[in-house]
C-alpha cells in the first residue's frame, strides 16, 4: 500500500522551512502571491533553501494566484522550484501560456463547489496536478476551513483519468485527518492545520505523520501513473 502524498504549505521562515525539510513531506511550499498573509519574499526563501543544503527527497513548490508571468519568472531567478501551483482564477489558456513560458510542472488549485469536477476536465493535459481547496469569500487560499469531503473520491477519480495527482486543501488538521483518509485523497496539502501561533509546529507535523505515514507505508510516486486505490 502507498500512502498519500504529503504536502507542508505556507512556510514563513527558516525555522517553518527547517521543520518541514525534516518532516516526512513530499512537498515543501511556499507563498509568494501578494494576496496571503503567509507572502515570503524569494530572497528570504533562496536563503533558507541554500542555508539547509541540497533537499534531495523533497519538491519545492511556488504558489501564485493571478500573478503575472514576469513575477514568476523573477521568483524563479532566485528560487530553485519544482513546481508552480496556481491558485487564482487562472483559465486554462492562461496556464498553458505560463506552461510554455516557464516550462516547469503546474499544479491548478480550485475551490470546492457544484463546478469542480467540471472545470478540472477543462484543465486535462494542461496540468501535471490539482489541489481542491475550500470556497470561503473574499479568501483565496490557507483558511483553515475544509470542505464536504464526500466529494473527495469524484476528484481522485478525475485525476486518475488525467494521469495525474489530486491534493485536498482546506482545515485539514490532526484532529480531523483520519476522517478525511477514510475517503482515500491521492494527496493531503496543509498550512493551517500544522502552525500555532503563526509557526510551523513540529508536534503537530508529528501528529499528522502518525496518521498518514504511521504504518511505513512509501509515498506514492509522483512520477509513476497515480493509482486511485
Ligand atoms: O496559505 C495561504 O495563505 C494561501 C494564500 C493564498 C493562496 C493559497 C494559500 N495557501 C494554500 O491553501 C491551502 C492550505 O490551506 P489551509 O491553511 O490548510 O486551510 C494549500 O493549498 C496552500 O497552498
Amino acid at each position: 500500500m502507498t500512502r498519500p502524498l504529503l504536502k507542508f504549505c505556507g512556510n514563513q521562515s527558516f525555522e517553518d522551512t527547517q521543520a518541514a525539510v525534516e518532516s516526512q513531506a513530499d512537498f515543501i511550499g511556499f507563498i509568494f502571491t501578494d494576496k496571503s498573509k503567509r507572502t515570503v519574499k524569494p530572497k528570504q526563501v533562496a536563503d533558507w533553501v541554500k542555508r539547509l543544503g541540497p533537499i534531495i527527497d523533497k519538491k519545492l513548490v511556488g504558489v501564485f494566484a493571478d500573478d503575472s508571468l514576469e513575477k514568476i519568472n523573477s521568483v524563479l531567478q532566485e528560487v530553485p522550484l519544482n513546481l508552480i501551483q496556481l491558485h487564482g482564477q487562472e483559465s486554462p489558456e492562461q496556464v498553458a501560456s505560463i506552461k510554455r513560458a516557464i516550462s516547469l510542472p503546474i499544479w491548478k488549485a480550485m475551490h470546492h463547489d457544484k463546478m469542480t469536477l467540471c472545470k478540472m476536465r477543462c484543465y486535462r493535459n494542461r496540468v501535471e496536478g490539482f489541489v481542491i481547496d475550500t470556497k470561503v469569500k473574499g479568501q483565496i487560499g490557507g483558511t483553515g476551513i475544509s470542505f464536504d469531503w464526500s466529494s473527495v473520491p469524484e476528484y481522485m477519480r478525475e485525476a486518475v483519468r488525467q494521469h495525474v495527482p489530486c491534493f485536498v486543501a482546506g482545515g485539514i488538521t490532526a484532529e480531523n485527518i483520519s476522517k478525511l483518509l477514510r475517503f482515500r485523497p491521492i494527496g493531503i496539502d496543509l498550512a493551517s492545520g500544522i502552525e500555532r501561533a503563526h509557526h510551523k509546529d513540529r508536534r503537530l507535523i508529528r501528529k499528522i505523520e502518525e496518521k498518514v505515514c504511521g504504518n511505513g507505508d512509501k509515498a506514492a510516486s509522483v512520477g509513476e501513473k497515480v493509482q486511485y486505490r
